[in-house]
């Protein structure tokens, strides 16, 4: 290698590297698509042939890929490479890969699983209390000095007995609301189907979700039903007093209708770690004093990053060995 790595979110790097050497050894070839970082080529090349994009994949020889949700995988992709039969992607979100594509040309998708699903409900409850306590402003109000100045700073609100509405209620929803559900909060969802195993409140509509609720929570997928689920008249039957967390994916929210209610005072808050279009972020954001805005990183820990390491390898065993992958993406 001959510069310094910077660590992307998922732990592999942005350094390029000069050396693309291709192992002579008979492990299974494994396409990468970006340089890695010390643990994820350690970890990969004791057990694949890693080839990066710019060396010729066998195409008598089937490949598995490495993809990120940030490598679209659309059919000219899929054209480059047509001995790939396998992709495990290090994500939850498979809105980046055309799963139909890849069932056509019998290729299989692997996640990660649930390795995140912890750690992202963590994250929106953080989210959710910061935005509601108001934490973040208030910690930007001390470190500027205004306490002494401008006295003391506005209250924020209690989370304990809201109205909870959270936006698709898979593995990372149902986690989100067992947390929020012990700070005494009220919970409802909006899903394709209602849980018969579930406890909570089954709205099939999202508008009066919203009417219902005090605080929406963004947890689903991506999909073209899901795109801009949360809109202009979903927002406004949030309402004033109606907070916003969204850790799916930024899509899921119409985000210029976002902006204008929440410039408008027509929601009061939102918390917001995905964006339509990452990593540019709409410059209104940065002036209000009812957001917090983090950098798509709800998923990503150090632990996590061993993990997703580890789940990748142990899916692509599987895959050469015949056998089925461990988290596979099945068809609905
Ligand atoms: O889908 C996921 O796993 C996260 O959003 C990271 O891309």
């Amino acid at each position: 290698m001959n510069s310094s790595p910077s660590l992307t979110s998922d732990g592999a790097t942005n350094t390029i590297t000069t050396s693309n050497k291709r192992s002579s050894s008979n492990l299974p070839p494994l396409l990468v698509l970006r340089p890695l970082s010390d643990a994820w080529s350690a970890a990969l090349s004791a057990k694949f042939t890693v080839i990066s994009p710019s060396s010729p994949l066998s195409t008598s020889t089937r490949a598995a890929l490495v993809s990120a949700a940030y490598n679209k995988v659309d059919p000219a992709f899929l054209d480059q490479y047509p001995s790939l039969q396998c992709i495990a992607t290090t994500s939850i979100g498979v809105d980046h890969i055309d799963l139909e594509e890849c069932w056509r040309r019998g290729i299989q998708v692997a996640t990660v699983g649930e390795i995140f699903t912890k750690d992202v409900a963590d994250y929106a409850v953080g989210l959710l209390i910061d935005v509601s306590r108001r934490i973040t402003m208030s910690d930007r109000y001390v470190q500027n000095g205004l306490w002494m100045s401008q006295g003391d700073y506005p209250l924020g609100s209690k989370l304990g007995g809201k109205h909870v509405g959270i936006v698709g209620l898979g593995s990372i929803g149902s986690a989100i609301a067992r947390r929020l559900e012990a700070f005494g909060c009220k919970i409802s969802y909006v899903s394709r189907k209602p849980k018969p195993t579930v406890k909570y409140k089954y709205i099939p509509n999202i508008y009066d979700l919203a009417t219902e609720s005090d605080i929406l929570v963004v947890a689903c997928s991506l999909t073209k039903e899901t795109h801009h689920i949360v809109n202009k008249q979903v927002l406004q039957a949030l309402g004033k007093e109606g907070i916003v967390i969204n850790i799916g994916r930024g899509a899921n929210i119409d985000e210029p209708e976002l902006v204008r209610c929440l410039v408008q005072g027509e929601i009061k808050g939102a918390g917001l770690d995905v964006f339509e279009n990452e990593p540019n972020i709409p410059k209104e954001l940065f002036e209000m004093g009812n957001v917090v805005l983090t950098a798509h990183q709800s998923v990503f820990t150090p632990e996590a990053i061993s993990d997703i390491i580890q789940v990748c390898i142990a899916n692509f065993e599987a895959f050469f060995a015949g056998k089925p992958l461990l988290t596979p993406v099945v068809a609905d």
